[in-house]
Parts: C-alpha cells; structure tokens; sequence
C-alpha cells in the first residue's frame, strides 16, 4: 500500500446560487459554500489525516475550499500549489448563462449531453474528456509520484476536473460517468497500491446530496 490521495470538491459558489454556467470564471464561495468547506475539513479532521501537501486549481472557490480544509485538521499553513491544470471545464460560450434558460433554448436533453457527457463539448469549451486531457497528465507527473512515496495528499478542486480523475481511478464507462455528479465539500479518500490503482475508497459524507 502506498500513499493516500483526498479528492474534495469546492464549497457551492455565487453563480452555483444563481444556477449559471460558471467554468472558467471565478466567483467567490457563498455562505453555504463556505459551511460546506468547513465541514468537508472536519469530517477530514475527525477521520485523521495530516496532508503532506495540498493542490488546487487557480480558481477562487476552489482555493477557499482548500484553505478551510487545511485550517479544519490544523494544517493551515500547509504547502499548497495551484495550478490551472486543475480548474474547472471551460464552459465556453455557456459561460455565465443560466441553467434553466440554456433548458429553454437547446432542450433538457442537449444541456444534459454538455454537462455530464464524456466527449461532447459544450459551444467553445472543454468535453470533459478535454478537461481529462490536462488534468491527467498533470496528475501523473506532480501528483500521483507523491502519493506513490507515500505522501498523503489533498486535491480541492472542481466538479468536472475531479470527475475526469474519478473516472479514471474508478474505472468508469463513459455510459457511467453520465451519471456521477459529485457533492460540494464532500471528501473521496482513496489509498492507492504501488501500480497506482485503487486499494480502497471510502466517502466522507453523503454523496447524493449532489445538485
Ligand atoms: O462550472 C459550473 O457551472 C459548475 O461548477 C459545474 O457545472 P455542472 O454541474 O454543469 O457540471
């Protein structure tokens, strides 16, 4: 068995309130969000772990999450790397709409194949297989030789960046990862085996609280 690797989705942002488009784009946690990081931090707390080191994306609500986080299990001063690498699906030209009015203009059915398909991009942005593209690679070169030492590590980041992760560790069908959304301040613990597959996993929280 080697290291252990946390995966934690951010606290519900502004615009997740406002039920826009976000990706790229960078609101600030609500009120909520911000009770969610902090519980997310405290089921970490009360499971006991002590990160070696914490990555997030360059993203405020991602960044917030991560500090919350870090401050619940006394590590507020922890090593931390940001990295655009881990941010969120770009949205492209979805950016900044409203769910509900996309609903209205494109159908339930097209909304639904751009935000949890695997290889069909929403206008101008990233398929989730495009946000794969560069958060694997980063993951296999400043991530994941981490954890193989030994480290524990923490990931805060997005719904989609760390659904292009799952899917990988959890080996899941395209037709599977139509269905996995992933609850804000939820935290995934998976411990890892030297050849990088996954040895357990274990969920911290209620996963079917996702919206
Ligand atoms: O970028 C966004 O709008 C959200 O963070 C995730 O959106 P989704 O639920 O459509 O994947």
């Amino acid at each position: 068995m080697s290291g252990t690797l946390v995966l934690v989705r951010h606290g519900q942002s502004d615009w997740n309130l406002k039920n826009l488009f976000t990706g790229w784009r960078d609101p600030d946690l609500t009120e909520l969000g911000v009770e969610e990081a902090k519980a997310g931090g405290k089921a970490l707390a009360e499971y006991g772990i002590k990160f070696d080191i914490a990555f997030t994306s360059s993203l405020i609500r991602a960044q917030r999450t991560c500090q919350f986080v870090l401050d619940a299990v006394g590590q507020s001063s922890l090593e931390t790397i940001r990295d655009q690498a881990l941010n969120e699906r770009d949205y492209g030209d979805l950016s900044g709409l409203n769910k509900d009015d996309a609903r209205a203009k494109w159908g339930e059915e097209q909304v639904h194949i751009w935000r949890r398909s695997y290889d069909v991009p929403p206008p101008g942005g990233e398929s989730l297989r495009d946000t794969g593209a560069r958060v694997w690679p980063y993951y296999l070169t400043d991530i994941l030789p981490r954890v193989l030492s030994g480290q524990k590590v923490l990931i805060a980041a997005h719904g989609n960046s760390l659904r292009s992760l799952v899917m990988v560790l959890d080996k899941l069908t395209k037709e599977q990862i139509l269905k996995l959304n992933l609850a804000t301040g939820v935290p995934m613990v998976y411990k890892l085996n030297a050849d990088s597959t996954v040895a357990s996993k274990e969920v911290l929280g209620d996963m079917s609280a996702a919206h």
